[in-house]
């Protein structure tokens, strides 16, 4: 098997690192930058030995090389910087997207996609207007990582394993996401039966800021621990067929009430990509709620 990561950048070389460890597909690493892919790559390539992983990791500027890909990811464009919103990285990022697309296309046509440049959802629709694939076989990542975030909030709050905590967060990527504490639990048991709303609260508010925390903090760029271990885990379950269900950002059509957007919805992950969306009843205010967070994302498409 075969992952092709375009973009050798902070997100795009960590996650070529964690699928390398995982051993599960070789890997090519593709960037503009001159020898940038190449160096890291090799890096990679002769920490194998002393890690026991057996797949080959190349660097490339070259589309040529990334053909026959089983996934693509498209990690390519720039981060934000302190006092940057996510959409602030719109225009860039469009552009640099539709090139990858573009390059995607002509050299690993049957590829699924998983987008990551930012802004998330308006970029993942972008990608599909200038893709001819079937829903499902393009899609963007970013709800397993808020749920991630959330998750590891609530089990320092209650001090518990992570292990036991299963979150989850829904719509855009962005300040208008919805975390719901009501489909989130710890150890089967719902969060608000355990936490008081007050800290449920202050921890959802943290998990919508998780990224710009993290911008505060580095000054030069944004998270990509998190964010490239989301990536390896839902590329192992597309390439493993797992069936794994986890929220990712699809093109709706109908779905939660929502039509012709990308947001985050829990959807089922196989062989095929984002193969099933699964449909969680809400609450009227959650609807709301997820319902504003695509007119958000809808204000960023008008813009594509
Ligand atoms: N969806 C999500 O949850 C997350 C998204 N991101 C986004 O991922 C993107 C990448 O972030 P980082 O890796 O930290 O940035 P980075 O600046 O470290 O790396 C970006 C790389 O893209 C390359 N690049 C730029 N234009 C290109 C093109 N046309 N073709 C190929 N490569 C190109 C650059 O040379 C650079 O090496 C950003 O847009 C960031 O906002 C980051 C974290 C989480
Ligand atoms: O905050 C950013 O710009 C990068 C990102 O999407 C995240 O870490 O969630």
């Amino acid at each position: 098997m075969k992952v092709s990561v375009i973009g050798a950048g902070n997100v795009g070389a960590t996650t070529v690192q964690r699928l390398a460890e995982l051993d599960i597909a070789d890997v090519v690493m593709l960037d503009i930058v001159e020898g940038l892919p190449q160096g890291k790559a090799l890096d990679i390539a002769q920490a194998a030995p002393i890690m026991g992983y057996d797949v080959d990791v190349t660097g490339s500027n070259d589309y040529a090389d990334i053909s026959d890909s089983d996934i693509v990811v498209i990690t390519a464009g720039i981060a934000r910087k302190p006092g940057m919103d996510r959409d602030d990285l719109l225009a860039t990022n469009i552009k640099i997207t539709q090139d990858v697309c573009a390059n995607i296309m002509q050299h690993s046509p049957e590829a699924i996609i998983m987008m990551v440049t930012n802004p998330l959802d308006v970029v993942t629709y972008a990608a599909i207007q200038c893709t001819d694939l079937e829903r499902g076989r393009i899609f963007g990542m970013s709800g397993l990582l808020d749920s991630g975030r959330f998750a590891s909030f609530i089990a320092k709050e209650i001090s518990c394993s992570v292990r036991d905590v299963n979150a989850m967060v829904l719509g855009g990527h962005g300040d208008s996401m919805v975390p719901l504490p009501e489909y989130t639990t710890v150890s089967g048991i719902p969060l608000p039966e355990i936490m008081e709303k007050d800290a449920m609260d202050r921890i959802v508010r943290r998990t919508i800021n998780a990224g710009a925390e993290i911008v505060g903090h580095l000054k030069t760029g944004s998270a990509f621990y998190a964010p490239s271990a989301a990536i390896a885990s839902m590329t192992e379950a597309i390439l493993k067929d797992t069936k794994r269900i986890v929220p990712a950002s699809v093109y709706l059509n109908g779905e939660y009430g929502l039509d012709d957007v990308c947001l985050g919805v829990p959807v089922k992950l196989g062989r095929n990509g984002a193969e099933e969306i699964i449909e969680l009843r809400l609450t009227e205010e959650q609807t709301r709620e997820l319902h504003k967070s695509a007119e958000t994302v809808r204000s960023g498409i008008s813009k594509i």
